[in-house]
């Protein structure tokens, strides 16, 4: 008998660190079980198949949503779309795993409908300059995609109190190490 939450839900605004946590989480907690996204945008050089995302054409992504797989999806930043494949999360939680989902705030809020038991975490910046820090310094948007970004992230950030928690990513390790215990396992020695 265990008490320990098996679905938690990772969402935050734009730049806030969320992949960057998500992936310190899979390379250093291997009891975590990552949901890998099906998407609609294209790999970026690096990314694999399977690993980062499933990489899918847009009338595979119809299907998906029109066969009822999608647990949760939306369309992120105004352009592709992003959903969780309801039978892999479902099995995995079967299994007893502790799921994880890096989801933005749109899906976190149609899991909340169908799955309001589940563990939510708002991961937030240490503060608005920092987060706009992040984004400018990622450099992967254009000046106009930024500013685009940043009027969403207003929105996310004022959603803050629909989560359970919220972790503030100031340092990678330190917000993964909160973000396991919320999850009710034990953080990695230091
Ligand atoms: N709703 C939803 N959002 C997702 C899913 N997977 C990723 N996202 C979000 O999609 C956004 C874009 O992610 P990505 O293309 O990896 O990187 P980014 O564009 O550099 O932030 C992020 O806000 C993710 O949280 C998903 O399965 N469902
Ligand atoms: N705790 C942190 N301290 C400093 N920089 C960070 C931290 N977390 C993430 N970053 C950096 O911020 C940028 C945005 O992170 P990313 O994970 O891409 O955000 P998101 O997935 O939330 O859009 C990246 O350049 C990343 O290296």
């Amino acid at each position: 008998m265990s008490d320990k939450p098996t679905l938690t839900v990772l969402a935050g605004p734009t730049a806030v660190g969320k992949g960057t946590v998500s992936t310190y989480i899979r390379d250093h907690y291997p009891q975590v079980w990552l949901s890998v996204s099906a998407t609609t945008r294209p790999p970026r050089p690096g990314e694999i198949n399977g690993v980062h995302y499933y990489f899918v054409s847009a009338s595979d992504f119809d299907d998906l949503v029109a066969k009822g797989s999608m647990l949760e999806w939306a369309v992120v930043h105004g352009r592709n779309r992003y959903g969780t494949i309801r039978e892999t999360v479902e099995r995995a939680m079967a299994e007893g795993k502790s799921v994880l989902l890096e989801i933005d705030l749109q899906g976190a809020r149609q899991v909340k409908q169908t799955m309001p038991d589940a563990n939510f975490v708002f991961l937030a910046p240490p503060s608005w300059e920092e987060m706009v820090r992040r984004l400018v310094g990622r450099g992967t948007e254009t000046p106009e995609e930024q500013q685009q970004r940043l009027e969403t992230a207003k929105l996310e950030l004022a959603a803050e109190s629909e989560f359970d928690h919220t972790v503030i990513n100031d340092d990678v390790q330190r917000a993964a190490e909160e973000l396991v215990s919320l999850m009710g396992l034990v953080p990695n020695p230091r």
